[in-house]
């Protein structure tokens, strides 16, 4: 069964991700994957090169981030040649990994992908698994984590789907209100009942 995990920022995804890992769970981490394809030497970061010229290429073989974020800025064609090389590539090294651990042997996969509603990747999973929080809970912990004023964290939750949205397009939704003991049994209650009547 490949599980994908979501939730909206701040909401206590990477929370759960650490949780399945520890359970022994091989996870698919999309965040991750976003940096792996663009590594020196990969095909990826070579099309990059060639479409933006060798000035986004650091001395040491890295993407310039800096650079590229400053071509795309406030240039809708740029930005798109951008994600019409890189977003492929991401699906791509997704799927192989999930092959991957499913060739090792197992037989539950977890995918880890914060924006997979936005980014309309539910056909990649068989389960969506939902991390959810109160509007008021979440931009507490938002504002603790990342130092955000109100307002700031504010603004960047309005950049996202709704959590309401991504409630509904949920299989299970996980309640991340509580205390992290809390979460980790209904973590474990929702997986056992996937994979004994999935
Ligand atoms: N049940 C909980 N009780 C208290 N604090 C929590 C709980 N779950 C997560 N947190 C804290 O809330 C913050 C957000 O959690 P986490 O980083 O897991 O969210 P996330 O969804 O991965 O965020 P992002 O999308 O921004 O990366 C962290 O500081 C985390 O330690």
């Amino acid at each position: 069964m490949i599980i994908g995990l979501t939730g909206s920022i701040a909401s206590g995804k990477s929370t759960v991700s650490q949780m399945l890992k520890e359970l022994g769970y091989p996870v698919v981490d999309a965040d991750l994957v976003a940096r792996q394809v663009v590594e020196p030497g990969t095909e990826t970061l070579q099309s990059i090169e060639q479409a933006f010229g060798p000035e986004v290429i650091r001395a040491d073989g890295s993407m310039d981030r800096e650079k590229v974020g400053a071509i795309i800025f406030n240039d809708p064609a740029s930005r798109k040649k951008l994600n019409d090389i890189i977003h492929p590539a991401i699906r791509r090294e997704m799927l192989r990994q999930r092959q991957a651990f499913l060739a090792e042997g197992y037989e539950t996969v977890i995918m880890d992908i914060p924006l997979l509603f936005e980014s309309k990747l539910q056909h990649m999973v068989d389960k969506i698994l939902v991390v959810s929080v109160s509007e008021q809970e979440q931009l507490k912990r938002l504002m603790e984590r990342n130092g955000l004023t109100e307002q700031e964290a504010k603004a960047r939750i309005a950049s996202q789907l709704p959590m309401v949205v991504k409630e509904e397009g949920a299989d299970e939704v996980l309640d991340n209100n509580g205390s992290v003991d809390d979460t980790k049994r209904q973590l474990k209650r929702i997986l056992d009942n996937w994979l004994t009547h999935p």
